[in-house]
């Protein structure tokens, strides 16, 4: 987006009154810095007009999109959507259809957490048909309040859910929580207040997915594409993670990774987390 683009091409001169290490602070860092509005996070900052948000909103949905009939996106410009966690599967023991558990047929299949208007989910529900089970995306007010009526029909059983992420998990005990190019928003120590109020609100068997670019142990040539995400992200004290970086931070917060779910091609992954000592819970 053209807005992160020029506190990239200003960061030389932002560390000239800055020290110079790695942007942490949220509210402080080079995004805010360049639009006059230090002391804001970037969602305050992006909001400065309403025209701005609109456009990221649109551009976060359209961008939400697989495309996975255009190779070229599928390998460099998105984060694919399907095509990495084997949703039909995995959560088949889940889907009410097929389950053979009782308390299955109350319990919501997935919770999208910061879902935007909900292209994501829509577009999995609509690969894996056979995937029955409620789904509920959460944004903030100006996003859920401005979904078109039209957008969820009923039988996508897509239900859109004010919630901010900062306050605790009000569904408690889905079969998944999904975080898909959320944590990538923001330091480590606001992750692990999102991750903790997930955690509080899983049940033993729930997973947690996080749908993210992940940094590559190896460099490569054609996954310069991650580094340049990373940099956006810096502009604001976000930041992509490695493996690594996610063992970290799940262990840090009570979960265990169990699985990273790469790409078929490029460095978009889905990191799978389960409770460390189900039954517990975190401060
Ligand atoms: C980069 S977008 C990702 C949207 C979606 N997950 C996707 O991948 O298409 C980040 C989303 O987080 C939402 N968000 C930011 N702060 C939030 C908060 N405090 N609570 C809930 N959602 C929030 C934004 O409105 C935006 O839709």
């Amino acid at each position: 987006m053209d807005d992160m683009l020029h506190p990239k091409s200003r960061m030389p001169e932002y560390f000239e009154s800055h020290p110079l290490e790695s942007p942490s602070s949220p509210t402080h860092n080079p995004y805010s810095w360049t639009y006059g509005m230090e002391g804001q996070d970037w969602i305050k900052v992006l909001g400065r007009t309403p025209e701005n948000l609109k456009k990221f909103d649109i551009g976060i949905s359209v961008g939400a999109l697989s495309r996975s009939n255009l190779p070229f996106y599928r390998k460099w410009a998105t984060v694919p959507a399907t095509g990495i966690y084997p949703f039909d599967t995995e959560l088949a023991p889940f889907s009410t259809t097929t389950s053979k558990e009782p308390q299955t047929h109350n319990r919501v299949l997935i919770v999208d957490v910061g879902a935007s208007q909900g292209a994501t989910m829509k577009e999995i529900r609509q690969a894996f048909p056979q995937l029955t089970g409620k789904i509920i995306t959460q944004d903030l007010a100006r996003v859920v309040e401005n979904i078109p009526a039209d957008y969820l029909p009923p039988e996508l059983d897509i239900h859109p859910m004010l919630h901010d992420f900062w306050t605790p998990q009000p569904v408690r005990g889905a079969c998944v929580y999904y975080l898909r190019r959320i944590m990538h928003d923001w330091p480590d120590d606001l992750c692990r207040k999102i991750l903790t109020h997930t955690v509080n609100a899983m049940a033993p068997d729930s997973r947690l997915l996080i749908a993210d670019v992940l940094i590559p142990d190896q460099v490569q040539k054609e996954d310069l594409y991650c580094y340049w995400k990373d940099l956006t992200m810096l502009t604001f004290a976000g930041r992509e993670r490695s493996g690594a970086d996610w063992r970290t931070l799940f262990e840090s917060v009570g979960l265990v990774v169990v699985k990273v779910w790469r790409a078929e091609v490029g460095t978009q992954a889905v990191v799978e987390g389960r409770l460390r000592e189900p039954g517990g819970e975190v401060e």
